[in-house]
């Protein structure tokens, strides 16, 4: 496999609804990125970030109103004859027949693929070999779900978008698609997904890009992601020692405003060099005789940096434009 073969490569996206103006509604907003081939990439962000209106356009569903896409070497849109059989979609609604059989509908949808997986192998993916002969009507959603993804399945594709996969299942069923998706990028497949799991997308993807208001505002590896996120260290001073006698240099000091004088007092110091301050914390500490109560230091996790950035939804998207690192880029 070539590491650095991008299957897919997005320049400048952007998707508007509606008219230009006041009357449209512009819902991807420049939008820069690549894929790699047997990759999982993951793209995250509050609900109506854009998430679903770009991954529709790297299936071709629909036209970009700017930029430029290309998935497998072709526009998705205007070549979707060259990439559909290349690409397997599970949308958030499937919406198939539902007086139809689990089987039947699986068939009907092998009948419409070239070189489709056998049927019983594409149900028994995603563990629906016993509900074969089951009306799709009576199907549960979870179970529905599921039927989705082996449709996606069933044309064995090079790249599997699954637009929030594992939404509506039971935990033994979202753990067992996490397993398949796992074992289809053990086997090369390249796989797309947009998900609400903030650790779905910490254990599955490779790489993730966080949207926010139409762009992506953080992208890279999850640990990549993680570590642009300042560090926390917290603890309690006890009463009589000051915030200001905290040695030099520490990161960002965040003391709790609401403490009272004569009592311990909570701080927060916001590190970009964890090991570092907490060393020089501990050192002058054992220097001062001080004793730090509730003591704890943690890296950043991937809901911090969600969440920071889902909650600087005032600036909604402007800072995003120059903050965005470009996925791939130079990897
Ligand atoms: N057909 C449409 N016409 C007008 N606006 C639309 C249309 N489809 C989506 N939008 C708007 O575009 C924005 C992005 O929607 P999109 O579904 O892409 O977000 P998302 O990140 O996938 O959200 P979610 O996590 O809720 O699925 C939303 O504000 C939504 O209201």
């Amino acid at each position: 496999m070539n590491e650095r073969e991008h299957v897919i490569e997005v320049a400048g996206l952007r998707r508007r609804y509606g008219p230009a103006g006041p009357g449209g509604f512009e819902a991807v907003r420049g939008m820069d990125f690549t894929v790699r081939r047997g990759e999982v990439f993951a793209l995250l962000g509050t609900n109506g970030a854009g998430k679903t209106s770009t991954v529709e356009l790297l299936e071709g569903l629909a036209a970009p109103t700017g930029g430029r896409i290309r998935v497998l070497g072709h526009d998705p849109y205007r070549e979707r004859a060259l990439v559909r059989p290349r690409i397997g979609i599970m949308l958030q609604e499937g919406g198939f027949p539902s007086d139809l059989t689990v089987t039947e509908t699986a068939r009907m949808w092998a009948g419409c693929t070239t070189g489709a997986r056998p049927v019983a192998e594409a149900l028994e993916m995603v563990g629906l070999e016993d509900r074969a002969k089951v009306r799709v009507k009576q199907l549960s959603g979870g179970e529905r779900r599921r039927l989705d993804l082996a449709m996606a399945l069933v044309g064995r594709p090079e790249i599997l978008f699954l637009d929030e996969p594992t939404t509506g299942l039971d935990p033994e069923a979202r753990r067992r698609t996490r397993d398949l998706i796992r074992a289809l990028r053990a086997g090369g497949t390249t796989v797309v997904l947009t998900t609400h799991y903030l650790e779905e997308a910490e254990t599955l993807a490779d790489r993730l890009a966080i949207m926010r208001a139409g762009r992506i505002v953080l992208a890279g590896t999850p640990d990549e992601v993680r570590a642009a996120q300042p560090s926390r260290i917290r603890f309690t001073l006890p009463a009589g020692v000051d915030v200001a006698e905290l040695p030099a240099g520490l990161g960002e000091v965040v003391p709790d405003a609401a403490g009272e004088a004569d009592a311990p007092r909570a701080v927060e110091v916001r590190s970009r060099r964890l090991q570092r301050d907490l060393t020089d914390l501990l050192l002058w500490a054992r220097e001062r005789d001080v004793e730090l109560g509730r003591l704890d230091a943690r890296s950043a996790s991937l809901e911090e940096a969600f969440l920071r950035i889902a909650e600087d939804d005032a600036g909604a998207g402007d800072a995003g434009a120059t903050n965005a690192e470009p996925v791939g880029a130079g990897a």
